[in-house]
C-alpha cells in the first residue's frame, strides 16, 4: 500500500461558514475524515503547513511548503497539498521551479465549495488527489481540480464560482481522473531524484498596461524591485511615448530585468512582431515570456534571482525550460 503525506495550507476546501465569511479552519484530519474509503487506497500521515485564505499565501509560504516535502520525500510515494484555489497556480509554478524533476506526484488540489456544504466539489477533488498520488504514473508537481491533471507550470484559475476552475495554459493537460482514477495522456519528464532549492527572491513586480498607462508607475516599480513583469497587450510592446524605453533602458543600466509578457491568455507573447515591441526585442536586461504564464514567470523570477543577479546568468535560467514551462523561446 502507498505512503501519502497530505500537507493543509488552508482554503475553502479547509473552511468552515462563519458570520464573517468563509474561513479555513478545518485540520488535514478534518478533511480526511470526510472522505470514507481513502483508507483502502493509501496510507496518509497529516502535516498542517498553515491554516490560510490563500490570498493570504506569500513566497516564504511556498518555502515553508517545498521544506515540508523536502523533509519528508524519502519516507513516502507521493503527496497531496491542499490550497486554495485564489493563489494555487502560484504557488504549483514556484513548487515547480523549487522541486524540479521528482520522480514522485506532489497533487496541488483545493475546492470552490467548502467540505462541509451539501454540494461541494471538494470530495471528488480529494479522491482523484489521492488517486494520482497513488498511480504515480504522472511525475513531479501537478494540479488535479475538476477532473483535469494540469502541470503546475501551466496553470490558470479562470473560473471564479465553477467547479472546474482550472485551465492549463498553451500546454495540454498531463491527464484527467474519473472518480478517483488517473487517466494519463503525458508523461513528463522525471529525475532519479529530484533537486531541491531553498531560496526565493521575492523582489518582483507585475503591471497591467491600460490604455494611457503613465511610464512613472513603471519607474516607481522598477526602483522597489529587482524584476518588473510588463503585461502589455497583444503579442507585446510598450506605448511609443511617455518614456518606456527610456524607463526600462535606465533600469537595466542598474541591473534590472523587465521580462514583457500578454494579458492574452492564450498563445503567449511575440515581440519582433510590431515596431512597438521590436525596440525591445534582444534589448539589455528586457526578457520575453513567450508562452509561459504570468505565474510562471512571477516564481521563475524569484527562483532564478535568488540564484544570480548577474543579468546573462537570469537570462540562461530563464529561457531553460523547468517543468515544460517555455517551449517557444527563440534564444
Ligand atoms: N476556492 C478557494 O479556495 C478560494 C479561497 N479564497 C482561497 O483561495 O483560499
Amino acid at each position: 500500500m502507498k505512503n501519502i503525506l497530505m500537507i493543509g495550507t488552508g482554503g475553502t476546501i479547509a473552511s468552515d461558514i462563519t458570520d464573517a465569511g468563509l474561513t479555513p479552519e478545518l485540520s488535514t484530519e478534518d478533511l480526511l475524515r470526510q472522505v470514507p474509503g481513502l483508507e483502502k487506497l493509501c496510507r496518509v500521515d497529516c502535516l498542517q503547513v498553515c491554516s490560510l485564505d490563500s490570498t493570504n499565501m506569500t513566497p516564504a509560504r511556498w518555502l515553508d511548503i517545498a521544506a515540508a516535502v523536502r523533509e519528508n520525500y524519502d519516507r513516502f510515494d507521493g503527496f497531496v497539498i491542499c490550497h486554495g484555489t485564489d493563489t494555487m497556480a502560484y504557488t504549483a509554478a514556484a513548487l515547480s521551479y523549487l522541486i524540479q524533476g521528482s520522480p514522485k506526484p506532489i497533487v496541488l488540489t483545493g475546492s470552490q465549495k467548502p467540505i462541509h456544504m451539501e454540494i461541494t466539489d471538494s470530495k471528488t477533488n480529494l479522491l482523484d488527489s489521492f488517486g494520482c498520488a497513488c498511480d504515480g504514473r504522472i511525475a513531479g508537481v501537478q494540479v488535479v481540480f475538476g477532473g483535469a491533471v494540469i502541470a503546475g507550470t501551466r496553470a490558470r484559475k479562470n473560473y471564479s464560482k465553477s467547479f472546474s476552475a482550472f485551465s492549463s495554459i498553451n500546454y495540454p493537460v498531463l491527464g484527467v481522473t474519473r472518480e478517483g482514477k488517473l487517466i494519463p495522456y503525458l508523461r513528463p519528464e522525471a529525475a532519479e531524484r529530484p533537486q531541491f532549492y531553498q531560496a526565493l527572491n521575492e523582489r518582483v513586480a507585475l503591471l497591467k498596461l491600460i490604455p494611457g498607462a503613465r511610464a512613472r508607475q513603471l519607474e516607481l516599480l522598477l526602483e522597489e524591485n529587482d524584476a518588473v513583469i510588463i503585461e502589455s497587450f497583444g503579442v507585446g510592446g510598450v506605448p511609443t511615448d511617455g518614456g518606456y524605453l527610456e524607463a526600462i533602458g535606465a533600469a537595466a543600466e542598474k541591473g534590472k530585468i523587465v521580462v514583457m509578457t500578454t494579458q492574452v491568455q492564450n498563445e503567449g507573447s511575440d515581440l519582433g512582431v510590431y515596431k512597438v515591441g521590436h525596440v525591445l526585442k534582444g534589448a539589455p536586461g528586457v526578457l520575453e515570456a513567450y508562452d509561459m504564464t504570468t505565474e510562471a514567470v512571477t516564481a521563475k523570477l524569484m527562483w532564478a534571482l535568488a540564484q544570480t543577479r548577474q543579468p546573462d546568468g537570469i537570462k540562461r535560467l530563464f529561457y531553460t525550460p523547468v517543468a515544460n514551462d517555455i517551449l517557444c523561446a527563440e534564444e
